[in-house]
């Protein structure tokens, strides 16, 4: 994925209107802008499919107008390019567009039966769903090609809340142009768009913008490093000592130095070498000035203790992340006194509706309870699920999407270890909450699927090596 800003901001279709108005306001017409986009477009569909027979599927908007300039240039490198346009092109920039492509079009594409479907019905101008004229003619012209390639965003999909249209197929691959829409990170839409290929055609970045978060970048400890200065991470178990065990294993390969599980019971267990345990008084156990981040929530319970714990881990003040059980208890009473921009929440769909009601926050989506609870709280909330979403002090961030295997129990407790450990090295929030969602994914990746959550676990060392 690009490091660089402007090729990671994530727009709205009205951001994304504005962000054009701005180009043309600085002399750049929308022909231009449309040639940059079919051009790039263009250059990418040649690269993938070695110039085999390519069917142009244009609407009536400038989506349309992007497929005809395509198509122009597809027929002008030697390919084979036909188009099919059930209506005619009706803005200006699709009209010139159209004049372009001297090859064949026709308004069905009946019997046409291809190697490469390029979809450039509708992109980001979708007004209303598609009829079930539209919906059938893709369906049919998605059926006789072999590849798909969406341009924007594929015809019917909602670019700004990431909605499918119900029954269609999936894209091998979708170009996005000029920016990221949400559509292409989040929702059903970003599991069904293929392969991800943004073209560049001049928007700038603003520090404003909602964000692919950027992957991370490891380095080796520095040469006098020792485990207490790469970080020490507290793990306060509780109730259920197997998942802050699991979530404990999980940091150990994430980057903290050294990792202390400070259990409730003095039961004898077996424990992975790596992990040291200490039983006792918890405050105790929590005052030793080498700690520098403390997770907390996985196999807490929800109890009297439990809600004890949780407040002791909090009232150290240290960067803390709060998982599992501890999203049921924290609320505005837990959180007095306490520095919320210091704290990580990591909760699926079912802890988000639960953070929302503790914090007294309505709001319809995932993408605006993640940020009505971070806006309420202060909290960094990493919205987790098929898509995850982080709202923090800079902002909105989305990722990939991760592996369909990782929906694997304890695979949150691992996610949460993860974190933690990167919390534990001195990174920011943000950071920790960044860098965990890519190491997750990454093992999910190295442990190839099936896999169980202490195979993902073990993963994480050979995931961090990906990213050095
Ligand atoms: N912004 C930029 O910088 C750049 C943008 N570019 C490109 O422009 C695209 C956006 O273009 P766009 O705004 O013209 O919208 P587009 O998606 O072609 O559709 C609008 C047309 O479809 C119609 N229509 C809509 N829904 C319908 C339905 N369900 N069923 C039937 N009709 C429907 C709608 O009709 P109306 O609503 O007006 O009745 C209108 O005629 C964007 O995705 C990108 O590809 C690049 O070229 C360069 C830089
Ligand atoms: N279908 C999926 N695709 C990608 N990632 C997923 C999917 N389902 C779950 N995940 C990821 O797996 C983890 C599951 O966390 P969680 O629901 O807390 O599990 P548990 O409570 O069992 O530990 C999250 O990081 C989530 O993003
Ligand atoms: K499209």
């Amino acid at each position: 994925m690009p490091n660089s800003a402007n090729l990671r901001q994530v727009l709205t279709v009205a951001e994304m209107q504005a962000a054009e108005r701005d180009l043309m306001d600085a002399g750049i017409s929308v022909h231009e802008l449309m040639q940059r986009a079919g051009q790039g477009a263009a250059d990418w569909i040649w690269r993938m499919t070695g110039g085999r027979p390519v069917t142009v599927l244009c609407g009536p908007g400038n989506n349309g107008g992007d497929g005809y300039v395509i198509a122009a240039e597809i027929a002008r490198r030697g390919g084979e390019v036909r188009v099919v346009a059930p209506m005619p092109p009706k803005t200006e920039a699709a009209k010139r567009a159209a004049e372009t492509f001297k090859g064949k079009v026709t308004t069905s594409g009946e019997g046409l039966r291809g190697e490469v479907l390029v979809d450039c019905l509708f992109g980001s101008g979708l007004s209303r769903p598609l009829s079930a004229e539209h919906r059938a003619l893709l369906r049919r012209l998605r059926m006789e090609h072999a590849l798909g390639v969406a341009i924007d965003v594929a015809s019917g999909v909602d670019a700004d809340s990431g909605a499918w249209p119900e029954g269609m197929a999936a894209w091998d691959c979708t170009i996005a142009l000029g920016a990221w829409k949400r559509a292409h990170w989040i929702g059903e839409a970003s599991a069904k768009c293929g392969t991800r290929k943004l073209v560049d055609i001049g928007v700038a970045a603003r520090s404003e913008d909602e964000q692919l978060a950027p992957e991370p970048d490891f380095a080796r400890p520095a040469w006098d490093a020792h485990k207490y200065r790469r970080g020490l991470l507290a793990v306060v178990g509780g109730a259920m000592p197997g998942a802050s065990e699991l979530a404990a294993c999980a940091a150990v390969g994430a980057g903290a130095g050294y990792v202390k599980l400070l259990g409730s019971d003095n039961s004898r267990r077996q424990l992975p070498p790596d992990l040291v345990e200490k039983n006792g008084d918890l405050t105790e156990l929590l005052s030793d000035e080498r700690i520098s981040a403390i997770l907390v929530g996985p196999g807490l319970g929800r109890g009297e203790e439990a809600r004890d714990r949780l407040a002791h881990a909090l009232a150290e003040g240290e960067p803390t992340v709060c998982d599992a059980d501890a999203l049921h208890l924290l609320d505005d009473e837990m959180l007095d006194g306490v520095d919320g921009t210091k704290i990580i929440v990591t909760p699926h769909e079912g802890e988000l509706a639960q953070l929302c009601k503790n914090f007294g926050v309505i709001a319809a989506s995932k993408r605006e309870r993640a940020m009505a609870v971070h806006s309420r709280t202060g909290l960094t909330v990493l919205a987790k699920g098929p898509d995850t979403i982080l709202a923090h002090d800079g902002g909105v961030a989305y990722f990939p999407q991760g592996s369909s295997w990782l929906s694997v129990a304890g695979s949150g407790d691992v996610l949460a270890g993860i974190v933690a450990s990167r919390l534990a090295t001195g990174d920011t929030p943000a950071r920790a909450a960044m860098a965990g969602v890519y190491l997750h994914q990454q093992a999910a990746r190295e442990a190839a699927g099936p896999f169980s959550a202490s195979d993902l676990a073990q993963a994480i060392p050979a995931a961090y090596r990906a990213f050095l």
